[in-house]
């Protein structure tokens, strides 16, 4: 096996760690898993899934039901160790052998310099507090989350917010990828954005890395520029010359299968935004859908959300956000389509209009345990645009959020909007 040769003469491979094992992380790590089984001079070719652990019952669309032990709670990972599936977020989906579900967030991203993150955006706090300290200090990170982080002091891209917290430098994977679909190998494309320092295949081994300690000597640490173009917070340490470079060849080799084109691009801002703001249009488009208005109006939900999408990112990641990447790549206009036309953001909103119910409860009822990342982001945004008194600008993105609230109707949309 081992069929790239590029990389010759590094003496060490990339052990990759998925941390998280949702319906789109589970897809992540089959995607990876498939990939470093084919390069195994890269990467070592078992991949760690870190997967919260919960009692599970094997589902009829499983080929592993079984009616006389249906009702027998088991440990996820336990069931995904011997029959490659994950029953409970990716069920009917046969996972390559080369995962290993782990219930130890530390055990799992011990030795790894490739993490995946790849979970509800709610859960990433928690996640990094516990491996803080933990990891190789010069791993590198891909954050596959869609959402957006808002404290007090303002808003952050969870790639940046996981670097900064890890001491790391994390890049970003987004797109037009609806997680049922590319799990099927039905073909897709998607947007990664990474764009570290260029020297990270230049240097010494650090001692904390080596397999002969006594040949390592002092690291410099390397001050970057984050996603906004200006100096991070965080001085990483440089990859050891032991490994193969982790540049754009080596993460597309990761990522790419021929039912899931990879786009590599340098915009980490864009990609991380794209993805975030798209899910608050998504329960827009479902809103209107619901209420039986029709192809035009989720194309003109579509138009002002885009609108509203490439504004955000001029106004608050001015530095380094391009245009192009909403308006060209798949992390943007694509993603935007896909997600209003059948994301479970657009299918939850739809059914609670139609239903005259919640959309939580909706996703409470419906999803099995799989979370909505577009109601939290609708209420960040929200209070971050309130805070600086700028609601009125962002009247799509205000409307959603006072839907959610209660506090305004989807009939209400026509007019808040138009001004745009
Ligand atoms: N599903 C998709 O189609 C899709 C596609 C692209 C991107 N995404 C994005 O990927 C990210 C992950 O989504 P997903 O679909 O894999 O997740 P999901 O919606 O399937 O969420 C369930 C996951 O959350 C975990 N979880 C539950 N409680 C937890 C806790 N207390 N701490 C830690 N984990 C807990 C569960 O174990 C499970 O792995 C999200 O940001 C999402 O927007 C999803
Ligand atoms: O199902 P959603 O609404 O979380 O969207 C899934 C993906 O983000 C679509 O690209």
């Amino acid at each position: 096996m081992g069929s790239s040769n590029f990389l010759g003469g590094h003496s060490r491979k990339h052990k990759v760690t998925i941390v998280g094992s949702g319906n789109w992380g589970s897809t992540i790590a089959k995607i990876i898993a498939e990939n470093t089984r084919e390069h195994t001079d890269v990467f070592e070719e078992n991949v760690q899934m870190w997967v919260y652990e919960e009692d599970v019952t094997i589902p009829k669309e499983s080929k592993h039901y079984n009616e006389s032990t249906a009702d027998t709670p088991q440990k996820l990972t336990e069931v995904i160790n011997k029959y490659h599936e994950n029953v409970k977020y990716l069920p009917g989906v046969a996972l390559p052998p080369n995962i290993v579900a782990n219930p130890s967030l530390n055990d799992a991203v011990q030795n790894s310099t490739i993490l995946i993150f790849n979970l509800p955006h709610q859960f990433i706090r928690k996640v990094c507090e516990g491996i803080r300290g933990e990891i190789m200090p010069f791993a590198r990170g891909i954050s596959c989350i869609k959402g957006v982080n808002v404290t007090d002091d303002g808003i952050s891209l969870f790639s940046e917010w996981i670097g900064d917290d890890l001491g790391i430098y994390c890049g970003a994977l987004s797109g037009a990828n609806i997680a049922s679909e590319i799990a099927q190998e039905k073909w897709s494309e998607t947007t990664i954005a990474y764009d570290p320092p260029p020297m990270d295949s230049r240097a010494p081994t650090p001692r904390n890395a080596s397999p002969n300690p006594d040949a390592a000597g002092e690291i410099p640490e390397i001050q970057h520029l984050d996603a906004r173009g200006r100096k991070s917070k965080t001085k990483l340490t440089p990859l050891p010359i032991e490994y193969p470079p982790l540049d754009h060849n080596c993460f597309r080799m990761l990522f790419h299968r021929p039912y899931f084109h990879v786009q590599m691009v340098s915009d980490v801002a864009g990609v991380s935004l794209g993805g975030a703001l798209k899910n608050i249009v998504a329960l827009a488009a479902g809103f209107v859908d619901g209420r039986g208005w029709g192809d035009n109006a989720k194309a003109a939900i579509m138009r002002i959300g885009l609108m509203e999408m490439v504004k955000f990112g001029k106004e608050f990641f001015s530095e380094t956000v391009r245009t192009g990447t909403f308006t060209e790549s798949s992390a943007g206009v694509a993603d935007l389509i896909t997600s209003s036309s059948g994301g479970r953001n657009f299918r939850c909103a739809r059914k609670a209009v139609e239903k005259g119910v919640s959309v939580q409860d909706v996703e409470r009822e419906d999803l099995n345990g799989q979370k909505l990342q577009g109601t939290s982001t609708a209420h960040e945004v929200n209070s971050f645009l309130k805070a600086r008194g700028l609601e009125a600008e962002y009247p799509l993105f205000t409307a959603v959020d006072g839907i959610l609230r209660g506090e305004k109707k989807v009939d209400d949309i026509p007019a808040l909007v138009s001004d745009t």
